[in-house]
């Protein structure tokens, strides 16, 4: 990233990072070190039953040169709840978004918020030429993937390979335009996000990505029911 005295890019300390933790105590420490080298603001959005919240607390407090705020929430607000909660927290003209399992490195997100120095948005995107992934998904992933940009570029127009990667950042103008209107807390709420976004003019960059594969994941089958229907009801409703 540009550093911070130079003038007409993106600096880090106008940037936020906001990671949705849902009963991450497993994993939230490794990423809390990952991402304790960066120079913007850190917004944690946590729920759940577990002591995620706690972790990042005290992380926090042993660390008062960063800048980290923990929103915590009793009951589960979804991805897209979560997410829109800590954007509306971030006070900076860029926000970003990643998962808190560690599949995109600090460093792929910097790469995203310098595209806003001319974009509105930037996606990682793991199905553009360049994108690096070390450890292949199942075959069974790549398959549902596949077919769900598929579906989305059908029913939306989106024409994106990947809408569904953790790792996205924004300008915050451009956010506010739309974030009222999201409907969506679930994991469909990507999709909902781009769409409003195109239907508003605004011009999102698919940029290659570095992704890492992590095995836990909490989309259950009810979640990807529940994003199909949301989808569904989203375009017919
Ligand atoms: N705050 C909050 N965060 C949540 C919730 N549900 C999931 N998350 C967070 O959302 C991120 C992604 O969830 P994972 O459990 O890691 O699922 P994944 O399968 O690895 O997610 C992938 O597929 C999703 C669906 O397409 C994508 O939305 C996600 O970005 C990623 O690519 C994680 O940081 C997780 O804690 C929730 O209810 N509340």
């Amino acid at each position: 990233m540009l550093d911070d005295t130079r003038a007409g890019g993106v600096r880090p300390a106008d940037c936020t990072l906001v990671i949705p933790a849902y009963n991450e105590e497993r994993r939230i420490r490794s990423l809390l070190e990952d991402v304790s080298g960066f120079r913007g603001k850190l917004v944690f959005v946590c729920d759940g039953t577990d002591a995620t919240a706690e972790i990042v607390g005290t992380f926090a407090e042993a660390h008062p040169s960063l800048s980290i705020r923990c929103l915590a929430f009793p009951a589960r607000l979804g991805k897209g709840g979560g997410v829109v909660a800590g954007m509306e927290a971030a006070a900076t003209p860029f926000v970003g978004y990643m998962d808190a399992d560690g599949s995109t490195a600090l460093s792929e997100m910097e790469r995203l918020f310098d595209r806003l120095a001319t974009a509105d948005g930037a996606i990682g995107s793991r199905w553009v030429p360049g994108s690096v992934i070390p450890v292949r998904q199942g075959f069974r992933r790549r398959v549902e993937s596949r077919l769900f940009n598929l579906m989305v570029r059908s029913l939306f127009g989106l024409d994106y390979r990947d809408t569904q990667c953790g790792a996205k950042a924004f300008r915050k103008d451009a956010l506010e335009e739309v974030l009222s209107s999201i409907r969506s807390t679930g994991f469909e709420f990507d999709v909902e996000l781009l769409w409003r976004l195109r239907r508003n003019g605004y011009r999102v960059e698919e940029v290659p990505i570095t992704w890492e594969n992590r095995d836990e994941s909490k989309v259950m089958t009810s979640d990807a029911k529940a994003m199909l229907m949301g989808m569904l009801r989203l375009r017919f409703g």
